[in-house]
């Protein structure tokens, strides 16, 4: 097998994120090389203790945590936290002790802004929060959407409902400006939507399978997971759970479990859509020049084979 693919893990953990953290530990596509944290599904403090936590439970405290900014990128402070989707704490209402490491000094920023030119074109940056890291990167330095080998993020709701409302999704609806930076940045992204992460669905039967793992992660996620089915079930009537940050993972090194099409996508920033995300399908040539014209394409995921995936996230959770 060739090299490990070198990841940074960009989250905000919340149960999924500690599902996805754990599959990317137990694949030998790759390495992770650092977390950094954001806000989303908890405070970036909050995100920065589960973080480390999630790392020692996993026995991988070499692995480096950079914490992110406490704000959006135009310095907001008014923060949507999925509390009630993960728990207070983010991990299940567990009352887990405090860890014991600490972030590096460097912010989650620079630490992206380092790595990626340390490693140029190598480097692949899992984004399951909102984007205001990623895009305070591309800020920092010029350099950054080219020396980053891709960028494969989870967010937006392409052609169908979002989550926080019926136009929006929660990671692009969290900071849209920041969003709106990174997918016309130049980058190498693609963007996994809840309109492929809704097709993967964690029943009750599986989690019963999880259970009986006697891998030290399963057994840790099958605790913390009693929030996130709650959740499902009151918000969705389902009996299972949304796979999103897992999927994501999945898609920085198994690509071809999914199928893309191509495009610029703008993120609608204010007024009752705030947070859409409007992917131009190249379609019509327009005869005005538009707020799409002469932007950057990214990849966006429109099919995924979701029994392979969800076979991958259980045998990877279930060996550990
Ligand atoms: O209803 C919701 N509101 C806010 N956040 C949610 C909701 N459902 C899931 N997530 C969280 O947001 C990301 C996917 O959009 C996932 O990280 C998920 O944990």
């Amino acid at each position: 097998m060739g090299e490990r693919k070198k990841i940074i893990i960009d989250t905000d953990p919340g149960i999924d994120d500690a599902m996805a953290i754990f599959v990317a530990l137990n694949s030998p596509e790759v390495d992770v090389i650092g977390l950094t944290t954001i806000y989303g599904n908890v405070y970036t403090t909050l995100a920065t203790r589960n973080a480390l936590h999630l790392l020692e439970i996993a026995g991988r405290t070499d692995i480096p945590v950079a914490e992110g900014t406490h704000k959006t990128i135009l310095n907001g402070t008014k923060l949507r936290i999925a509390d009630f989707v993960h728990g207070e704490d983010g991990l299940g209402n567990q009352n887990f002790p405090p860890p014991k490491g600490k972030p590096i000094e460097k912010s989650g920023p620079e630490f992206l802004v380092e790595q990626a030119k340390l490693f140029p074109g190598e480097i692949t940056v899992v984004a399951l929060g909102p984007l205001t890291n990623i895009a305070l990167a591309v800020q920092l330095d010029p350099e950054f959407s080219k020396n980053v080998g891709q960028i494969v993020l989870l967010g937006g709701a392409f052609a169908v409902n979002g989550n926080v409302n019926p136009a929006s999704e929660a990671n692009i609806f969290g900071d849209p400006e920041a969003a709106d930076i990174v997918f016309t940045c130049g980058a190498d992204i693609i963007a996994v939507g809840i309109n492929v992460t809704h097709q993967v669905i964690m029943t009750a039967d599986d989690r019963d399978k999880l259970a009986l793992s006697k891998g030290k992660l399963a057994q840790y996620l099958c605790k913390i997971l009693g929030v996130y089915y709650s959740y499902h079930l009151d918000a969705y009537e389902i009996k299972g759970v949304y796979l999103h940050d897992p999927t994501t993972i999945l898609a920085a090194f198994l690509p071809s479990l999914f199928t893309y099409t191509e495009g610029v996508v703008r993120v609608q920033t204010n007024g009752i859509t705030k947070g859409l995300t409007l992917l131009y399908n190249n379609r019509k040539r327009f005869e005005e020049v538009t707020e799409w014209s002469d932007k950057p394409s990214v990849k966006v995921a429109v099919t995924v084979d979701a029994p392979a995936v969800l076979k991958l996230i259980m045998d990877r959770l279930m060996e550990s």
